[in-house]
Parts: structure tokens; sequence; C-alpha cells
């Protein structure tokens, strides 16, 4: 047994006379406690653990199987970053709505019914059982008495949202332009009205990966004629990204998930704006800043640093500098890291730059572009003295 799951197991003996809280009851503290410590127990095989759940699942609902992706590996890693999330707001029914509301949107979009939620958490425990160290009743206990209202949720969540929204959207590829080396602009035509914000994004599935989703920002604010763009890089061994940067073409059939996301701007605020966009990150930048322009500026300045590895590399550029010259609350700053302008020695990372130009107290930050770029970008922005609740971004809590 793991020393950590022994603490936890002698504070949840100190907390509830040995005995653990009864079944019903939501988790306490002990229970989050021991929940936890049998999830970081469980590191070295949680790979194997969830596999094991998705193959009692689908031995139980055989009519799952066809519908989830043949590579299982995002769906695995997805559930125990869910799983995690549990442990940690477990004792905070708000937080865990929020949390899991999107899950139960993406579980729709696999043809996940209610009736399933409950016959996973029965899995979640057997695959537990079988690959926890130091499995036991209380262990157990204590899992079910979290899972319990995490199934209750989702069920509710997924049938709110299936009286709002359909699972997808077909959207039509209407044109697809090579912005850059290896990015794409797409342009969609939804075959519905498709509710989204600026700064908002969407899970994708191709007609070339079926069951494969895979997250894209939007490029663009929302249009009076219905149409998106979507700004794609093409990365190695990604799949979906490589799909839609080589072979899309017009008049191609996507299939879209609703909504997610809350990195949208307040328009009643009027509060600065810093927008930090690294590479194809740029995409939901400019859609922010297209929606300010149509929602106007409000008295606020809208300050972009837009980075990017080589000259070439800022696609957008010229279309943001458009805009800065016709609306004088918008600066934008080109940031090269690798070679600078002809004569001029690179300008350094995104965040770099952005520090060099600071004092930023009272803005509103996004940051959108690779992983550890947004990373930096955020430390950089706390030293700054920017508070936490200031910095937008769409890195999940753990990845930070
Ligand atoms: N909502 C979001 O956060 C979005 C994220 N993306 C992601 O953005 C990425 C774009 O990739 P590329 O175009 O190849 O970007 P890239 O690798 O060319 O880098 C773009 C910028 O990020 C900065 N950067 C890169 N690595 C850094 C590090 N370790 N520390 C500090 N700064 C760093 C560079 O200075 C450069 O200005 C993709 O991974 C894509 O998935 C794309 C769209 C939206």
């Amino acid at each position: 047994m793991g020393a950590g799951l022994g603490r936890a197991r002698r504070r949840g003996a100190a907390g509830r006379g040995g005995a653990g809280g009864r079944p019903g009851q939501p988790p306490d503290a002990a229970d989050l406690a021991l929940a936890g410590a049998v999830l970081a127990a469980l590191r070295p095989v949680a790979d194997r653990a969830m596999a094991h759940f998705f193959a009692l699942m689908f031995l139980r609902h055989p009519e799952l199987r066809a519908v989830f992706p043949a590579a299982m590996d995002g769906p695995r890693e997805q559930l125990l970053r869910v799983l995690r999330e549990c442990v940690r707001h477990g004792d905070d029914p708000a937080a865990l709505r929020d949390r899991l509301g999107p899950l139960a949107r993406r579980c729709r979009k696999y043809g996940v019914l209610s009736g399933h939620y409950a016959s996973a958490a029965d899995c979640l425990v057997e695959a537990l059982a079988r690959y926890g160290s130091g499995w036991d009743e209380r262990a157990e206990a204590a899992w079910r008495r979290l899972l319990a209202p995490v199934a209750r949720l989702l069920v509710e969540a997924a049938e709110e949202d299936a009286r709002a929204t359909p699972p997808w959207w077909q959207a039509e590829v209407v044109a697809h332009r090579q912005a850059a080396e290896g990015v794409a602009v797409l342009t969609l035509r939804p075959d519905q009205p498709y509710p989204f914000r600026a700064g908002q994004y969407a899970e994708v599935e191709t007609p070339w990966w079926p069951r494969v989703w895979r997250p894209y920002s939007f490029g663009s604010a929302p249009r009076a004629d219905g149409l998106l763009t979507l700004h794609v890089k093409a990365v190695p061994a990604g799949w979906v990204s490589n799909a839609l940067v080589h072979r899309a073409r017009a008049g191609d059939v996507l299939r879209l998930g609703a909504a997610e996301g809350g990195m949208t701007v307040d328009h009643a605020s009027g509060q600065d704006l810093l927008c930090l966009g690294g590479g194809t990150g740029i995409g939901p930048i400019g859609a922010l800043v297209e929606e300010v322009a149509e929602h106007g500026a409000a008295g606020r300045r809208v300050e972009v640093f837009y980075g990017a590895r080589r000259e070439a590399g800022l696609y957008r550029l010229a279309e943001l500098r458009e805009l800065a010259a016709r609306h004088r609350w918008l600066t934008v700053r080109p940031v090269l890291s690798e070679q600078g302008p002809a004569g001029c020695p690179p300008a350094g990372e995104l965040p770099e730059a952005v520090a060099r130009q600071a004092p930023w107290h009272g803005f509103a930050a996004y940051l959108s572009g690779p992983a550890p770029m947004v990373r930096a970008g955020a430390a950089v922005l706390r030293r700054c003295g920017l508070p936490p609740g200031a910095i937008r971004h769409d890195l999940a809590e753990q990845q930070v």
C-alpha cells in the first residue's frame, strides 16, 4: 500500500469513526482524500486501468464499441483527467457541474445514453479494484460516494443539453486555403444555426477518421452569413490535423460538436485586453478582435502579440494590421523567435516579448498557442501581477 493511501485511510478512519459514510451520502473530505490517494497510487498502471474500464463497458454495452474510435488512447486520457477533476471538486457540486457539462456533451456525440452512466460507475469501481494497490471496502465506499453524484450530474447535463442542441452539426467545407507551410484555413457552413462565441472551440470529426474527434478553436467571430473558420496546423502524427490540412477540399462534410470553452470577452466591462497568439493560436485571438470590432471597443485598448518562428508564419498579420489601421484601440505586434526581419535579431519567445512591454496591470489576458507558450505566458503574466482570474486560456488545469 502506498504511504499516501495509508495516510488517507487513517484520515478517513479518524473522520468517520472508522466506518466511513453510508452509501447515498455525498463524499466528504476523507472520501476525497482516499479517492485521490487511490488515483495517485494508480499512476504507473493508470492507462491499463482505464483500458479495463472501457473493455468492461464494451462487453456490457456492445452498441458503444462501434461509436468509439478504433484507437482509444484519447478517451482513456480524457477519462483519467475527468476522474482527477471529480476528486478535486467532489465536494463542490457547482464546480463539478461546470466540469461535467462539457463531458456529457462530448459523450452525446459518441451515442452515450443516460442509462450508461450508472453502469459506467460500476465498471470504474471494478477497474479500480483490479488495478488499485491496497484497494479495500473503504476505498470502494469512498469511490461509490464520489461517483453517484457524478453519474447523476452527467445524466442531468446530458438531458439538459439534449433539450437545447443536437449532438453534432454537419458542416460543409466551402473554402480551403493553404495559409502558410502546413497551415490551412477552412471556411465551414454548418447545416443549421450554430451558436458560438469568439474565443471558443469545438470538437471536429473528419470523414477520413470516423469517431476521432479533435478540438479546434474558431478563427472567426460569428457572422451574419453563418460561416465560420478553423485555422489548422498539420502536426506530426496528427491524423485529423493532417487530413484537414492536406486532404480536405471544398465540398467535403465534417461534423462539429457543440461550442465549448470560456475564453470569451465580457463586452459590458470595457476592460483592456492583452492577447497572445502563437502560430495557429492566432485563430481565436483574431476572432476575439473581430468580435470587439463588431460590438464596439467601449473605450478599451486591445494589444495583440502575434508570435511565429519566421516571418512566413505570420499568415494573419496583414489582416490584423488592416484592422488596426481602422481601429485606434487595436495594436498588433509581431514577434519572431528564430529569424528576425532583414538585419534584425530575433525578438525571442513570445512571452519574453510581452514581459518587456510590462506593466499590464488592469488588463484581461487571453493566451492561445502551443501549450509550452501558454504555460510560459501565464507564468510571465502572474509575475507581472495579473491575478489568476484575469488570465484566460484553454489548457486544462493540470496542464498548466
Ligand atoms: N486555443 C488554443 O490554445 C489554440 C492552440 N493552438 C495550438 O497552437 C499550436 C501552434 O503551433 P505552431 O504554429 O507550430 O507554433 P510554433 O511552435 O511555431 O510557436 C508559435 C509561437 O509560440 C512561441 N513558443 C513556442 N514554444 C514556446 C515555448 N516553449 N516557450 C515559450 N514560447 C514558445 C514561439 O515564440 C512562437 O512565437 C498548435 O499546437 C495548436 O494546437 C492552436 C489554436 C488554438
